[in-house]
């Protein structure tokens, strides 16, 4: 593509030599993906500054620079006053607008994002739609999957699987869309159809200044859903009405809200809310019509998860009939309390909980059910929200027989640090917690314990099969380590 057919959307920019005639083949963001003829467009980053990288792109092929402040360069520099919203902007024109030949949904929340995508690829699925799903366990188009390394990529990766989707034949597209990237414009140029909100709780403190700051990044889905009403192609926001939050979310966009709940008056809602140990049954009450579901998915959080759900496919004009059988269908979702022991005495229950609000609802639910005792296993992420980790030590105590502490993904932290964290101030109850940083040995301990209707949590780790301890993911699986340990205590 001709780098000013490329410009042509960009209506402001500075060049040190005339671009017209430069042909680029490819745009990239790393100078390391560089080929011969790529446009570089540098990044200032957390870690490193990509205007660092100008020689080793060029040296790598690149014809052209996008930058945001003055670079050497020996090859044409376009400069803008902000390079990573021009490369969303470029992105989106250099695939051909795939996000408008998408119909896609949009899942932000603090909780419940991947489940809900889930929810609505299997909804989709049953209605005869081919679906692509982004999030935080893989990029999914049919049943092909494809490795990702963030909940929702960068603008221009994010802008190529888009135009994956679309070579491929999605027919409705999914993604899960994470505080980080509404924050830094990873979603600029999304053309979002639906938004849905789950609900907001405590995370990510360590990237939003304060809980108002991380709520103010949610809220930007709803106001990049547009500010315009096109009949052919209505936009809707999909509210939590039972969320405190949903006030400010609701603000933000000027699209058609649909609401749902179990407590305020909302439009779709759950009554006759029936949770057990197998499963989940409620009444569907929709403006469409009401139906009764039964789900195999347990507990209260993911009620919620399935009303979000069915709004989003109502707003897509999705019959009922589809969502109760699509809803019925689903066994669970990939480390979602993803019950490992089947054939034991005892339960051993892998989930993803990893925020304060996540661990509460699991345990309570799991509480709920035991008819023994509850043993939980968890840690915190290093590099992540330092002031969650004492409030999920505090929960693990409250809502366990005994918790062990361990450690999730230590990152470039001292693990032993992390545990100091989630421990100081619990000095008054050591008889009912150990601190065991290796996780493999806390998860065999649990299960040495673990006596006949006994319920073991491993929690925050989910479906991930690595564990990063520095800048190196080591293969690990709390579900392979938990079976392991099983077959361990049988012998
Ligand atoms: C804090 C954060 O979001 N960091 C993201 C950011 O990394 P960074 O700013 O450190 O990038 P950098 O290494 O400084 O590089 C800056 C620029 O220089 C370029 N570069 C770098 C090196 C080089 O040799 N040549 C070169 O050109 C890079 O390609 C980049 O364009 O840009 C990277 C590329 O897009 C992301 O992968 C990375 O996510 C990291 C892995 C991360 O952990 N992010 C987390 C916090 C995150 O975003 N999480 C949310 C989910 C949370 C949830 O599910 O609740 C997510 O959406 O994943
Ligand atoms: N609606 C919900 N409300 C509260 N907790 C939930 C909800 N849904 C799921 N959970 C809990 O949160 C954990 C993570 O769920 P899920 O992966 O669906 O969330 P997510 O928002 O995608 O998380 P991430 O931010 O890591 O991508 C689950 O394992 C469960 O413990
Ligand atoms: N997307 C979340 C995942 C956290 C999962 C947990 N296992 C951890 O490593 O903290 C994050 O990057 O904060
Ligand atoms: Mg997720």
């Amino acid at each position: 593509m001709k780098l000013s057919e490329l410009f042509s959307y960009i209506p402001i920019y500075q060049t040190n030599s005339a671009i017209k005639h430069i042909e680029i083949t490819s745009i990239e963001m790393d100078s390391q993906k560089v080929k011969e003829g790529s446009l570089f467009v540098c990044i200032p980053g957390f870690t490193v500054d990509g205007h660092d990288y100008v020689d080793e792109a060029i040296a790598n092929g690149a014809r052209a620079i996008v930058a945001q402040k003055e670079v050497k360069s020996a090859v044409p520099v376009v400069t803008v006053t902000d390079s990573s919203r021009t490369l969303a902007i470029l992105a989106d024109r250099f695939y051909n607008h795939p996000s408008s030949k998408l119909p896609l949904i949009g899942v932000t929340g603090t909780n419940g994002k991947t489940t809900v995508t889930y929810l609505l690829e299997e909804i989709y699925n049953h209605f005869q739609k081919k679906t692509g799903v982004i999030g935080t366990i893989q990029m999914k188009i049919d049943n092909k999957t494809y490795p990702v390394s963030n909940t929702t990529p960068d603008a221009l990766s994010l802008q190529k699987s888009f135009q994956l989707m679309v070579n491929e034949g999605v027919e409705q597209a999914i993604m899960e869309v994470s505080s980080h990237a509404l924050d830094l414009g990873r979603v600029y140029g999304c053309d979002f159809d639906i938004a849905v909100f789950t609900n907001l709780s405590q995370d990510h403190l360590d990237f939003h200044k304060n809980i108002d700051d991380y709520l103010r990044a949610k809220s930007l889905l709803f106001a990049q859903l547009g500010n315009t009403y096109d009949d052919s192609k209505q936009k809707f926001a999909i509210i939590n009405a039972d969320d405190l939050s949903s006030d400010l979310i609701k603000k933000s966009t000027a699209q058609h809200i649909v609401t749902y709940g179990c407590r305020s008056e909302a439009q779709i809602m759950a009554e006759e809310i029936n949770i057990d140990a197998d499963g989940t049954a409620f009444k569907l009450i929709t403006p469409v019509g009401e139906l009764q579901i039964s789900s195999k998915l347990i507990g209260m959080f993911n009620v919620y998860n399935m009303l979000a759900a069915s709004a989003a496919a109502i707003a897509g004009k999705v019959p009922l009939k589809i969502i109760k059988t699509a809803l019925e269908n689903i066994n669970g979702i990939s480390g979602r309390f993803e019950s490992i022991a089947e054939n034991e005495s005892f339960a051993v229950i892998v989930d993803y909980a990893h925020t304060p609000d996540s661990l509460k609802n699991v345990l309570k639910t799991i509480k709920e059910f035991a008819r023994r005792k509850v043993y939980v296993v968890v840690g915190c992420g290093g590099d992540r929200d330092r002031s969650k980790r004492p409030l999920m030590a505090a929960i693990a105590l409250r809502y366990s027989d005994h918790a062990i502490f361990t450690s999730d993904n230590p990152r470039t932290e001292d693990p032993e640090a992390i545990l100091q964290d989630m421990t100081n101030g619990l000095e008054d109850f050591t008889n009912k917690y150990e601190v065991i940083s290796d996780r493999k040995s806390a998860i065999y301990q649990a299960v040495n314990y673990a006596e006949e209707d006994d319920v073991i949590l491993i929690a925050g780790k989910g479906h991930e099969t690595y564990q990063q301890i520095g800048h190196v993911k080591y293969d690990f699986d709390d579900r392979v380590i938990a079976k392991e340990a099983i077959k361990a205590k049988e012998k």
